[in-house]
């Protein structure tokens, strides 16, 4: 923590869709010895990261159905001024925001957030952004401009994470194409997002001058608009699901269309299987694997798509066929 600072530190996680920011969250909870306030904001309308977060005494709150970078930025005012009111009153006790981004944010108008409103300044310090890089499809996104650009640009520490599916002459490779893009963020290599957290967390690395020359009117414009051909489905379905069924549309529907399935992800009721069964891809690499228990929720299937140009009838009627 950083002396004399009254305010509370706030770490912005960002990256592209499907780069391991939630398995990063994931283990920072489990290993940090801070309070922390987690906001996980979620493109499709239907919240998964909050599910596959493994509970903790942490404050976890929801922002869906939009980015807080665009459509829910006051959203996000309004939950950041939540916590800071309730922290004074002694209602809730944490040491740190820690910020999840969906992975179409551009990660500006986040930190602007904390830059242009009287009482964000007064409650709250920037202590890093934080960019999580998919090193086996980071090229891919990167050919395609947009936000997996302005995430690593505004950057300032990349963990460069999925080390395990790329060759090291590739890393090398990636290493000076994510230099170029920003030479001034401090790059870690890591698997599964794991990562000492002395070198995440309190390091106050946030540099408003730098970001400054990345994007000059930081301080002036707040217009924001994202890759329409982007979009999101969410799928709900209370009867069971057949898993051999499942298996066969995902494996042709990613051999079809992995390319622009950016991210699928949902939590399952799958016939005999007695836990809640996670699946998740990011284009042509998925898996499965059981959670927890049901507990007392409902047994129901919620299943989100981030994709370009989806043909949102087809793949609902699709899913509708695996139960
Ligand atoms: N092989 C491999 N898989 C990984 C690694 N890190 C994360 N994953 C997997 O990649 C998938 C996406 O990880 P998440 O942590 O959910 O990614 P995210 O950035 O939160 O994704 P969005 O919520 O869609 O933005 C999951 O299936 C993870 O288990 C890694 O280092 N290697």
């Amino acid at each position: 923590m950083k002396e004399n600072e009254s305010r509370i530190p706030v770490t912005i996680v960002t990256g592209y869709l499907g780069a391991g920011k939630t398995t990063f969250l994931n283990h920072l909870l489990k290993n940090t010895d801070e309070k922390v306030a987690v906001i996980v904001n979620e493109f499709g309308d239907i919240g998964i990261d909050d599910q596959i977060l493994e509970k903790t005494e942490e404050e976890i709150i929801e922002i869906n159905s939009g980015c807080i970078c665009c459509n829910v930025r006051k959203d996000l005012i309004d939950t950041l001024s939540m916590l800071a009111i309730s922290r004074k009153e002694k209602m809730i006790e944490f040491d740190r925001v820690v910020i999840e981004t969906t992975g179409l944010a551009d990660p500006a108008p986040v930190v602007q957030t904390f830059l242009m409103d009287k009482e964000m300044i007064e409650d709250f310090v920037i202590d890093s952004v934080c960019a999580l890089i998919d090193a086996k499809h980071i090229s891919n996104h990167l050919d395609q401009k947009g936000e997996a650009l302005s995430q690593i640009a505004f950057a300032d520490m990349i963990l460069l994470n999925k080390t395990d599916l790329v060759s090291n002459d590739h890393l090398t490779w990636l290493i000076k194409r994510l230099e170029k893009i920003n030479p001034k963020a401090v790059t870690y290599l890591c698997e599964n997002s794991q990562i000492e957290l002395e070198k995440v967390l309190g390091i106050y690395s946030f540099n408003l001058q730098e970001k400054v020359e990345v994007t000059p009117d930081l301080l002036i414009n707040d217009h924001h608009s994202h890759d329409d051909e982007i979009s999101s489905l969410s799928l709900q379905e209370h009867r069971a699901l057949d898993l051999r069924k499942l298996n066969l549309w995902v494996s042709f529907l990613v051999q079809m269309q992995g390319e622009r399935l950016y991210r699928y992800k949902g939590v399952l009721n799958i016939e005999g299987i007695e836990k809640r069964f996670v699946f998740q891809g990011v284009h042509m690499l998925f898996a499965g694997d059981e959670l927890g228990p049901w507990g007392s929720d409902p047994r129901m299937s919620e299943l989100v798509f981030i994709g370009k140009n989806l043909n949102k009838q087809k793949l609902e009627e699709q899913f509708r066929r695996c139960v």
